[in-house]
């Protein structure tokens, strides 16, 4: 018997295409893969560009855009033109199709959505979604199969458009797709896929005449989508490569249209190529991955397109990739362990050595304004006219372009009351802009390159007149390119929601998203801090509020929950039962000088301990995320911060700084600072001991201390292990155990350091022990420089990547801590202790440890 017939075919039937041995039964099943395989499927497209990690690239955006309208579109016109065209439907049913179309690609969209939104608005913010809702929506996508099958219609239809419905990410898409995902990727997905495969026959399609027939098919409609797709791009104007990656992306088929052929092979065509169409499929996702890594990665071909796919993504992904592989730096995808490589960056790397041609400076802007997709960065510094705007802020930008992840169009504008010209800004930013000490290359070049992209505009900050004419001159440099704004707002607090109102309301950007980057201090306490988040809420959602802390952009910070989470020996003993106590340390050996005015309002418990060492011990302390989505780290820091009892009075000890004489040399005190009041009780100096009430921290004391004017400039998280019980070397370390136990440093600055002290035996004859330390000194670990904090924030809040900001309710909880103590100090005018100028600081902090039982590690001799 001819395998290529049907097996349940009548012989009479049969019909001979000249020449082929093909029965006349597959020329329809041809015509359903040439069809098949010409539609675009929006699921398969948009897992290629998630595994591909280009979903949000201007490409990825494109090609997802167009799959979603395109897939809607034949989805139509094919159960249309199916029905009408088989004349299986009267018309009666021609109209029961149209009208369940229209049901499920507008009644669902519509009444879901707002359902969606309404359960999300239950969920108090951070918090997990109820399970019943959960369950009820998993209910809903089952009954939607059903209803997707009695109006015959595909039944995974109503479940699609349902899934559009949902609102991207936390907390509802989060959790549904944490929910499903297990299930229904690793448990029903391959069952599925084996059964089909079990279905197809391939003896049916094993003439040789009939798998080419068949390819020819899958190969024609290929090309014809492959020649469409192109023509079109290029008649937008996009490059020739861009268009051959969208092109490639949207010619893709996976493993989702194997349910389509699934389905017509159950219900009514009995498909005899169903095999074929479920391998062709399937080839469609792992070759294009395969060819867009091997373009990315492979040395010679990145060199030979480099600026594949070009300008589209070019910039944001392709070599913002490149880049990352320099120096891992960009730990915003929010998965840094993967782009763990040990040697990378080292010298002798290839990767090193690889670099992504600079990008071409364009004077003048617009540049010619034709790629109807190209997209436009305009960062606006409010407050440029600023110290931290000086010394952070634009040499943070610049490293940034200079390590090429910028995007190629992006322009920077300076913004504040005082007047200057686009020259003096430069001018004034040029004296702060250094090149790494590693890459001195084309140094002048690329200053004078990014120099040229930096404007300036003086306004007012409460001016919605001066804030539209700002938007007009960003208007006319960004062109008709579609435009992302990220407003920084480096200015004092109480301009901030003057800046928001003005900036969301006149000068935000029409087409693509605005963010702004808010710096601390966010309020003065709870209700101030409260306050602030509901007026910027009023202009802004929560999402393009990016609240920054500088500290969590630290390489050493980072890399606390690489050393915790991925290293074995650490992760088991971050308990009470083998901690002791953590101490988290900061100090400055300057005053407040210059800065005395806000500081004097703000006070070192402010300014240092309830952010930036309090996000530490969050870090620290919490619990291990579900993953390293910005959601899931974040939802978990909140709960460690919420399981802190508030402080205490007694908890705390409080100095100042005075003035002091050192070697013929006087240094000033605190209040000798013309911008603070005489007589100012504001705190300098700061030790806390905090404690944590859950199942692994009870009873642990967690020091910290913040000080400026002492003796040194260090920042540095240490943790005391216990005693070793029942330690047979007991007698050998006299009667001073503490000395004996285990320490872990991890210097966050200067000299960024991680070190174990352990004790081992001197060598020699007898039995003589001795500390020392297990170091990893980041310097002669890694020649290459250490990108700055506010790079990689800076960075991070371009993707749109939230980790290491930090979220309202963190803040509420932060807060909630400290408040209570803050009023206490401020309404018993509780006196600081003062401690002279480049000392260690006031004594009480060494009777407050020693309450606790603990001893600073960093008034050791050993450090
Ligand atoms: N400097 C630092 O090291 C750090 C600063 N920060 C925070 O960053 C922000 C900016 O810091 P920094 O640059 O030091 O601040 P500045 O005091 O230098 O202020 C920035 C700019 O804001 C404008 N400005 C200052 N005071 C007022 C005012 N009362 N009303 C209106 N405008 C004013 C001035 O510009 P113009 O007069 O031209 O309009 C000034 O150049 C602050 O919120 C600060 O707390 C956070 C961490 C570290
Ligand atoms: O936020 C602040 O931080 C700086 C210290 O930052 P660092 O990165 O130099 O350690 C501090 O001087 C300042 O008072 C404070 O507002």
């Amino acid at each position: 018997m001819d395998h290529c017939l049907h097996n349940d075919s009548n012989a009479n039937s049969t019909w001979l295409l000249p020449c082929f041995q093909l029965h006349a039964t597959v020329i329809p099943d041809l015509f359903v893969t040439f069809i098949s395989h010409s539609i675009t499927s929006f699921a398969v497209i948009a897992n290629l560009l998630s595994d591909l990690k280009i979903l949000n690239s201007e490409l990825g955006r494109l090609a997802l855009s167009t799959a979603l309208v395109s897939d809607m579109l034949s989805t139509c016109m094919t159960s249309l033109g199916t029905g009408i065209v088989r004349r299986l439907y009267e018309r009666q049913k021609i109209m029961t199709n149209i009208l369940s179309l229209f049901a499920f690609f507008v009644l669902i969209p519509l009444l879901f959505r707002p359902a969606m939104r309404w359960i999300i608005r239950q969920t108090p913010q951070g918090r997990p979604v109820k399970e019943a809702y959960i369950y009820s929506i998993i209910a809903m996508v089952l009954c939607m199969g059903m209803l997707a099958i009695l109006l015959d219609q595909e039944f995974y239809l109503g479940a699609f458009i349902l899934g559009l419905a949902v609102p991207e990410g936390a907390p509802l898409g989060t959790a549904l797709v944490k929910k499903l995902e297990l299930f229904g990727t690793w448990f029903l997905l391959p069952v599925f896929v084996t059964t089909c495969m079990m279905k197809a026959d391939l003896s049916l399609e094993c003439t040789k005449l009939s798998i080419w027939i068949v390819s020819s098919f899958v190969l024609g409609a290929h090309l014809v989508k492959m020649i469409a797709c192109l023509v079109l791009a290029l008649w937008c104007k996009m490059s020739k490569k861009d268009s051959l990656a969208l092109a490639i992306i949207l010619n893709c088929k996976g493993v989702v249209e194997v349910c389509s052929y699934n389905a017509m092979y159950d219900k009514k065509c009995k498909l005899q190529i169903f095999g074929a169409n479920c391998m062709a499929s399937n080839l469609g996702p792992s070759s294009s991955i395969l060819i867009f890594n091997t373009l990315r990665s492979e040395p010679y071909l990145t060199r030979k397109f480099n600026d594949f796919p070009g300008k589209i993504w070019g910039s944001r992904i392709f070599s913002g990739i490149t880049a990352r592989k320099h120096f891992h730096v960009k730990s915003s995808n929010g998965h840094p362990l993967n782009a763990i490589s040990s040697q990378d960056g080292l010298p002798g790397s290839p990767l090193a050595k690889e670099h992504i041609k600079p990008q071409l400076v364009e004077e003048s802007f617009p540049v010619s304004g034709s790629e109807c997709v190209e997209s436009n960065l305009s960062i606006t510094v409010v407050g440029a006219s600023g110290d931290l705007a000086k010394k952070k802020i634009f040499p943070a930008l610049f490293a940034l372009y200079y390590e090429d992840c910028l995007p190629e169009n992006f322009i920077v504008f300076g913004y504040a009351r005082t007047k200057m010209t686009n020259e003096d800004l430069r001018t004034m930013i040029s004296e702060t802009l250094t090149c790494r000490i590693d890459k001195r290359e084309n140094c002048d070049d690329k200053m004078a390159q990014f120099l040229s992209r930096c404007f300036y505009h003086s306004g007012q900050y409460n001016s919605e007149e001066d804030f539209l004419k700002l938007d007009c001159k960003l208007k006319e440099k960004e062109g008709e390119k579609l435009s992302n704004r990220l407003y920084y707002l480096s200015i004092p607090p109480n301009i901030f929601v003057d800046v928001v109102r003005c900036a969301s309301m006149k000068a935000s950007s029409e087409k693509g998203w605005t963010r702004v980057i808010v710096e601390k201090p966010f309020g003065r306490d709870s209700e101030s801090s409260s306050e602030l988040t509901r007026c910027l809420k009023q202009y802004l959602t929560e999402d393009q509020i990016f609240r920054i802390d500088h500290y969590l952009g630290k390489e050493l910070v980072e890399n606390l929950s690489v050393l915790r989470f991925s290293n074995l020996v650490f992760e088991p003993l971050w308990s009470r039962n083998y901690i002791r106590n953590v101490q988290i340390i900061f100090s400055e050996d300057f005053g407040t000088e210059g800065r005395g005015g806000y500081f004097d309002h703000y006070g070192i418990i402010r300014d240092i301990i309830q952010n930036h060492l309090l996000q530490i011990l969050a870090l620290f302390a919490m619990e291990t995320p579900v993953s390293l989505d910005a959601e899931d780290v974040r939802n978990e820091k909140v709960k460690v911060l919420r399981s802190m009892r508030p402080l205490r009075l007694e908890d705390v000890v409080v100095g100042q700084y005075k003035g002091h004489s050192k070697g013929g040399r006087s240094y000033p005190g605190y209040t000798d600072d013309s911008t603070v009041p005489s007589g100012s009780l504001t705190p300098t100096f700061a030790a806390a001991a905090l404690f944590i009430n859950n199942a692994r921290w009870d009873g642990v004391p967690f020091l910290m201390k913040a000080g400026k004017a002492l003796h040194t400039k260090r920042a540095e998280i240490r943790v005391q292990f216990r005693h070793v019980p029942g330690n047979l070397y007991k007698r050998n370390f006299g009667t001073d155990l503490d000395k004996a136990t285990n320490e872990l440093v991890l210097r966050v600055q200067p000299d960024e350091a991680i070190y174990l002290k352990i004790n081992n035996k001197v060598p020699g004859l007898g039995m003589r022990l001795d500390r020392s330390d297990l170091n990893l000194l980041y310097r002669a670990r890694y020649p290459k420089e250490i990108p700055d904090a506010y790079e990689r924030l800076l960075l991070d809040a371009i993707e749109g990547e939230r980790r290491l900001f930090i979220r309202s309710d963190e803040l509420d909880a932060a807060w909630a801590i400290f408040t209570p103590l803050l009023k206490e100090l401020e309404n018993k005018k509780i006196a600081p202790e003062l401690y002279p100028y480049g000392s260690r600081g006031p004594v009480g902090a060494h009777y407050l440890a020693a309450r606790h039982n603990v001893r600073w590690g960093d008034l050791g001799s050993e450090d």
